[in-house]
């Protein structure tokens, strides 16, 4: 499972939990102005904009997880098993497979409306990368430092781009069913509640947080949207980089899975390997990751944007404890 958020306090951070059972080896890359992308079925690009993001490497070519590119457009895939249908080629159509859709939008979009007008005419194509990698099966989140969040999903029925008006994805099932599942909770609330259950009865409220009673809370994917659409609606903004980077990791940990609670087989559990928060102003990644709950940071403005190499750093570190005695 995966959750991807984007909170907008006064800039705007994208990201997201990367929940998983196998490792990729993902490592923080920044993709350069002049790093050359072949794509299967479409023209060559020699030069576009610059992204960073989370991404694992594979004979020098980047099969991005997440990015966003220095015009402040963020992307982010989900699994999506089940209802997901790519398509095989496609005439009089933009003929883009899975992994390139990423590469492909940040190079040329700078928002969610310019995403829009080039997927009108575009198609899902089902081819993998190389032999030894399956097609990922996946849908999209994108944000743009406007504020607006889009979802692409891609079924058999065809390609379809959604409003986002909540500002968050998990995995299964389509996004227009996950939106209609938060109306079930529509009563949950910050507030203690009001007795109205026996309103003649004074009731000991034996707790503080009963509001949020019925807020799910397991760590399946309609659970995690529920919970991470209500954690982000009440965020608060913070005053400035830090607390907003900050506030921005508690939303996103809010629906984080520890070790042990998710088997996806015997003994096998998936866990959140990472989460990001990338400033889609600032063009800065922050990163946690299971093994180290440090903020760590790369700001792509401080590589050397124009060039054709990709620039890669470390993601999965140690542990860091500050020992006070
Ligand atoms: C596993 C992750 C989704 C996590 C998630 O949502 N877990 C819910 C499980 S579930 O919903 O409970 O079943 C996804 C998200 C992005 C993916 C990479 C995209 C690039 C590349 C595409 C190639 O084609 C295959 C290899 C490749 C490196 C991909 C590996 C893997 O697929 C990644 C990491």
């Amino acid at each position: 499972m995966c959750t991807s958020i984007c909170y907008s306090p006064s800039d705007h951070y994208f990201g997201r939990n990367l929940d998983y059972e196998i490792a990729y080896g993902q490592k923080v890359v920044i993709v350069p102005r002049n790093y050359e992308f072949e794509y299967r079925e479409l023209p060559t690009q020699k030069s576009h904009y610059a992204f960073i993001g989370v991404s694992v490497v594979n004979d020098d070519y980047p099969l991005l997880c997440d990015a966003i590119n220095e015009k402040g457009l963020g992307i982010a895939g989900l699994n999506f098993q089940g209802p997901n249908h790519y398509f095989p080629k496609m005439e009089g159509k933009k003929n883009i497979t899975s992994f390139e859709l990423m590469p492909y939008l940040l190079s040329n979009c700078e928002t969610t409306d310019d995403v829009k007008e080039i997927l009108a005419d575009a198609s899902i194509l089902n081819i993998s990368f190389s032999d030894n990698l399956p097609v990922a099966d996946l849908h999209w989140i994108l944000s743009d430092k406007s504020g607006k969040s889009i979802v692409v999903e891609s079924t058999k029925s065809g390609l379809h781009v959604y409003d986002n008006p909540v500002h968050v994805l998990t995995n299964n099932p389509e996004f227009p069913d996950q939106l209609i599942k938060l109306s079930d909770y529509a009563d949950v609330t910050p507030h203690n509640p009001k007795n109205t259950l026996v309103p003649n009865v004074d009731l000991n409220l034996y707790s503080r947080g009963l509001g949020t009673h019925h807020l799910p809370g397991g760590m399946d994917s309609s659970s995690r949207f529920v919970k991470v659409a209500f954690v982000l609606s009440h965020a608060p903004k913070g005053k400035d980089e830090a607390e907003n980077v900050t506030n921005y990791f508690h939303i996103l940990h809010s629906v984080e899975q520890p070790k042990g609670l998710d088997e996806v087989e015997d003994n096998r559990y998936e866990y959140t390997m990472y989460s990001d928060c990338m400033n889609l102003d600032k063009g800065i990644l922050y990163f946690t990751t299971y093994d180290n709950n440090r903020i760590n940071a790369v700001d792509m403005h401080k590589a050397d944007l124009d060039s054709k190499d990709l620039i890669c750093y470390d993601l999965f570190k140690k542990q860091d404890i500050e020992y006070m005695n």
